[in-house]
């Protein structure tokens, strides 16, 4: 665990920095910083590994104060990833993810080795090791920037901006990537946004900053929405708090219609009261939509639309079951088990109707 005790950063033209910050960051858990630009997010994670030094209060990592560790030692035990990676331009890619095992002193093969075994895991080419900095994507040298944190296996992460860099696609592969990745990990990260988006998606705890170093409130991605702590939190949560709460509110409980639901098989004209129907093969994975009024014989026969996105029941949030339910041509959203298999179906006001945590219902303060 990291603790902040009242930690403060005063500058010498007299900007603070950080006001009397007083926080926990869970053990292999993600806590987020994030706030507005200036609030002192960054300022906060670079106490940690003393880039920074409070003018007063204390940083402990597991109960140690970190003034206790020489800068450089303390540094070998946290991996820092920033924004646009900070690789060494002149270094290839396997020696730039190795840096801090050369500096412990490993062999060039195992360094080499510990290097490639990275790059598979955070899902680049072994191919790639000998290239330069220069000959990856921006996506790619982020990923080597997180490699080459994670070489020395640290136990402690900080990671800032470390995605703010590149284009949304890449930035949404990035961080499920990295959340995988720290499914097996269970690393103690701390990682600074400015995105609230982000926060919400990577953290277990989320600090939010607000200009003066303030630290205005501490809480879980799902309370925070439900109840910011003020008006500056509202505000920084956004006009989407609503649709954003229902990313916590799971499908496992919803009440799943089969009406629309047919074998290929199934003669179109049984189905004539209906204006869409979901047609399904022998084990039940959804083929396509179609409407079974005016189709002759069987529904096999009827030209599909796409059945779109589907949810997983139980394992996707109500907020993905709503985005199937909006992209669907008949309006209903497709639940399927784990094969694959239709569950059933629900328009979106039934998922509208299901409760979220910390509130009676969805909110729409937008
Ligand atoms: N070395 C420094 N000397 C003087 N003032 C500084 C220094 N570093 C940061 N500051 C000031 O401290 C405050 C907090 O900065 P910090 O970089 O921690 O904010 P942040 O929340 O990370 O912002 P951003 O999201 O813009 O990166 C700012 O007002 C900044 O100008």
């Amino acid at each position: 665990m990291i603790t902040f005790e009242g930690v403060t950063k005063r500058y010498p033209g007299g900007t603070v920095a950080l006001d009397d910050v007083s926080l926990e960051c869970p053990t292999g858990r993600i806590t987020v910083f994030v706030g507005t630009s200036g609030g002192g997010k960054t300022t906060a994670l670079r106490t940690i590994n003393r880039m920074v030094e409070p003018t007063s209060g204390r940083v402990l990592i597991d109960g140690e104060d970190v003034r206790e560790k020489r800068p450089a030692e303390l540094r070998r035990g946290i991996g820092y990833v920033i924004q646009h990676a900070g690789l060494f331009p002149h270094r290839t890619i396997e020696d730039n993810i190795a840096t801090v095992p050369y500096l412990l002193g490993w062999n060039k093969k195992k360094a080499r080795e510990r290097a490639l075994e990275l790059m598979e895991r955070v899902g680049l080419d072994r191919t790639m090791a000998k290239r330069y900095p220069f000959q990856l994507s921006g996506g790619q040298q982020q990923r080597v920037g997180v490699a080459r944190a994670l070489a020395a296996d640290p136990p402690v992460m900080l990671m800032d901006e470390p995605f703010s860099a590149v284009d949304p696609v890449v930035r949404a592969e990035l961080q499920d990537e990295f959340l995988r990745l720290q499914d097996e990990l269970h690393k103690t990260i701390v990682f600074v946004t400015h995105d609230i988006d982000e926060a919400i998606k990577l953290g277990d705890k989320i600090a939010v900053f607000q200009t003066g170093g303030k630290l205005v409130q501490v809480d879980s991605p799902e309370d925070l929405l439900a109840h910011p702590a003020d008006d500056f939190v509202a505000g920084f949560i956004g006009q989407n708090r609503g649709i954003r709460t229902l990313s916590f509110a799971t499908t496992s409980g919803l009440r799943l219609s089969d009406d629309a639901v047919r074998p290929g098989s199934a003669a179109a004209a049984d189905a004539a009261g209906l204006d869409w129907v979901l047609v399904v093969d022998d084990e039940r994975r959804p083929l396509g939509w179609t409407r079974p009024a005016g189709v002759e014989g069987t529904l096999a026969e009827a030209r599909l639309d796409p059945v779109g996105a589907t949810f997983r029941v139980g394992a996707d949030s109500v907020r993905v079951a709503l985005d199937a339910a909006v992209l669907s041509p008949a309006g209903l959203a497709v639940g399927v088990d784990g094969d694959g298999a239709v569950v059933g179906t629900a328009a979106g006001t039934d998922l509208l109707a299901v409760p979220t945590h910390g509130s009676s219902g969805p909110e729409d303060d937008g």
